[in-house]
């Protein structure tokens, strides 16, 4: 793994940016795996002024996000997809025909993972996937389990993540309890990898992550064995390291 520790969010949002950036300019028609959550915001922010400053163009780009809650639409604000098309996709010329989510409403959530994990193989797979991390150490939606799940599939929320994602729900009781999530196989077959880790409630699951044991009660923890993984944290999630 190599580790990126920087001074501050904006640091980190821009070397984020840049990440994403040089995959798209050195392969315009780049399959890029997407994360959600406060940490990659200003990732995005970064991405969409260099889209605007004509560095980077996404015409020819395919996304594929990581999770989406079950139950929740495009037209609900708390959903995966309303907090993409408002931090990215409205914002860059990515094709909408080339913009892939997975369906927290199907009728058969089954179907949807197997479909979702089928495109994710059509398309060549993941150059890069974006990440972020739990508290707890999930990455996606892959949370603390006894063994890690492969492929896209169904998720009961953890107790933790309930609580941490409330922030963005008027009241805990409205937080989804399930989810689908890309699969820790679906994640590690990815070429590249970059996780970003910002503030001190990370500095835990960071540590744990790059030296802890491999175990799925740590999901992060399989990264390790990743040929290409880099992370970028700020000092407070570092401060363990
Ligand atoms: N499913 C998402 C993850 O993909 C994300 O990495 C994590 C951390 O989010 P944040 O960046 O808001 O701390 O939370 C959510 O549960």
């Amino acid at each position: 793994m190599e580790i990126i520790k920087v001074k501050s969010y904006r640091e980190l949002s821009f070397k984020a940016a840049q990440f994403v950036a040089s995959q798209v300019i050195l392969k315009p028609e780049s399959i890029l795996g997407l994360a959600t959550g406060s940490t990659p915001e200003g990732m995005y922010a970064e991405i969409i002024k260099m889209y605007q400053n004509g560095i980077v163009d996404f015409e020819k780009v395919t996304s594929f996000n990581l999770d989406e809650y079950i139950g929740l639409g495009k037209e609900s604000d708390q959903s995966y997809v309303y907090y993409m098309q408002e931090h990215l996709f409205n914002h860059i010329n990515i094709a909408l025909s080339n913009i892939n989510m997975p369906n927290g409403l199907a009728k058969d959530i089954e179907k949807e993972c197997l479909e979702y994990e089928e495109r994710i193989a059509k398309s060549g797979g993941l150059d890069l996937q974006i990440l972020g991390i739990g508290r707890n150490g999930h990455i996606g939606f892959n949370e603390p389990d006894l063994k890690f799940e492969a492929r896209t599939h169904v998720v009961m929320l953890d107790e933790q993540t309930i609580e941490d994602n409330s922030r963005f729900f008027e009241s805990i009781d409205q937080v989804p309890k399930m989810a689908i999530s890309m699969g820790v196989k679906t994640i590690m077959h990815a070429k590249k990898i970059v996780l970003l880790a910002s503030g001190a409630e990370k500095a835990e699951s960071v540590y744990k992550m790059i030296y802890g044991k491999i175990i799925p009660e740590l999901p992060a923890s399989v990264l390790q064995l990743h040929p290409n993984v880099t992370v970028i944290c700020d000092e407070a999630a570092a401060r363990l390291l």
